[in-house]
């Protein structure tokens, strides 16, 4: 019974703002774009400024530790400065709760144009694609912050401009990373184990990002039965050697994101030879 009343309680205290309200007495709710465990997301009109920005809200019933979350997110996000990652542009507290203020990208995620939209990314796509977002996250590395949160839904196509986006788990490298991760090892008690925030991680996450584009050409055959990434898609040999570095699945990972850039440029060049003698 109390069970239940703290979860009435904690949802009418986190309950979304309205079309049209007034946040920090300057930004008007155009729509409500996502609600995680910890917080919600808003497009919002600035009164001021006369321009559309994404509001996050940290959730009231979340305490100390959503607002501690955002913060975080705000600190870090003020120490890059970057014109493909949104920047912060306020930060208060307000009737309970922490909000962070910053560019809103008008695009589609890059998740919705797999899923939604069918969009088919080749090889030759892919490795370009994962050229320009290495860009952005190595602006992020050289500041000396990891993203850990590399996904599909975290990368926004305005046009042909490649955003990042979602910095709330980002951490500062060797700081303990957030433990989000279903497949995390494990330690004697069976607990995630929280290992140091490091590039390996994004770039392990970049693995994944690139099966996600490369799968999207893939037509399973009918009762074909499961099988692994590297025999049901159709690889050569060059991306097949990256994908292997970046999910630890040869004994050689990648240690340094200057040896997987330069992989994926050989990859790439390699493909324009073949393409021409061809
Ligand atoms: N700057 C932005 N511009 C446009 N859309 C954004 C921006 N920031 C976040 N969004 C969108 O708002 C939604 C939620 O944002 P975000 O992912 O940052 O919050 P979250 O609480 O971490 O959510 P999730 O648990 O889904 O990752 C997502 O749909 C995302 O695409």
């Amino acid at each position: 019974m109390l069970a239940r009343l703290r979860a009435f309680i904690s949802a009418w205290r986190d309950y979304p703002r309205e079309k049209g309200e007034l946040i920090g007495q300057r930004y008007e709710v155009l729509s409500r774009i996502g609600m995680g465990s910890y917080g919600l997301a808003y497009r919002c009109l600035d009164k001021l400024e006369r321009r559309q920005v994404a509001v996050k809200q940290a959730k009231p019933s979340k305490r100390d530790t959503g607002k501690q979350m955002l913060k975080r997110e705000r600190d870090i996000l003020m120490q890059l400065d970057h014109p493909y990652i949104p920047a912060c542009r306020d930060y208060f507290e307000e009737m309970g709760s922490a909000w962070l203020v910053t560019d809103y990208i008008e695009g589609y995620t890059l998740e919705q144009l797999i899923f939604e939209q069918g969009c088919i990314f080749g090889e030759k796509d892919t490795l370009r694609f994962v050229l320009s977002l290495m860009e952005r996250v190595n602006h992020v590395h050289e500041r000396g912050f990891v993203h850990l949160d590399l996904r599909i839904p975290n990368i926004i196509l305005r046009g042909d401009d490649i955003y990042l986006i979602d910095f709330g788990l980002a951490r500062r490298i060797g700081d303990e990373s957030p433990s989000n991760d279903g497949e995390a090892e494990r330690d004697k008690d069976g607990l995630p184990k929280r290992m140091p925030a490091s590039k390996q991680s994004d770039l392990h996450d970049i693995g994944h990002l690139m099966l996600f584009m490369l799968y999207s050409g893939f037509t399973p055959t009918p009762g074909g039965g499961e099988r692994s990434w590297s025999e049901e898609l159709e690889l050569t040999a060059g991306v097949r050697h990256i994908l292997l570095r970046l999910l630890n699945e040869e004994s050689n990972p990648y240690t340094e994101t200057q040896e997987f850039i330069q992989d994926v440029q050989q990859a790439l060049s390699d493909m324009d030879f073949r393409g021409r003698s061809h």
